[in-house]
């Protein structure tokens, strides 16, 4: 199956993220990719890559991406969050990060990580399928 994997960047790291994604860009060609609205729409309008947008983060998106992970509907998220400037929906960016843990979803919100997860054998493998907890 393919991977379902949700992009998201703050807007001090949209360029982080972008810039990453061209990086990996036959990783992404490869996944089915949903985003927050406005980090969606830099993905489109600079790669090509086809992508499912939700609302912007502020207005709902982190939600829908923390529904599509308690639904089992996402592999993996990235998520470059802004660690230097307060988001007024930080609940909501808490929450998301919060059910990552919960579902066991794994989550890169550096650069460093993402470069890390997206390049293990296990990423794009069929095989590897994290344990879901029994709740
Ligand atoms: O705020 C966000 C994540 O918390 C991202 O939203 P946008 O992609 O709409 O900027």
């Amino acid at each position: 199956m393919t991977k379902r994997i949700a992009l998201v960047a703050h807007d001090h790291k949209k360029t982080e993220l972008l810039a990453w994604i061209e990086k990996h860009l036959s990783v992404m060609q490869q996944c089915d990719i949903v985003a927050t609205g406005t980090t969606g729409q830099r993905i489109i309008e600079q790669t090509g890559l086809d992508v499912l947008r939700l609302k912007s983060g502020p207005l709902g998106g982190d939600q829908q991406i923390g529904a599509k992970i308690a639904e089992g509907e996402l592999d993996a998220l990235f998520f470059f969050w802004d660690p230097l400037n307060p988001a007024p929906h930080d609940p909501d960016v808490k929450a998301l990060l919060r059910l990552c843990s919960v579902w066991n979803v794994p989550v890169a919100c550096t650069s460093a990580t993402a470069d890390l997860m997206v390049t293990s054998p296990l990423f794009l493998s069929q095989d590897f399928k994290p344990q879901k907890p029994d709740y």
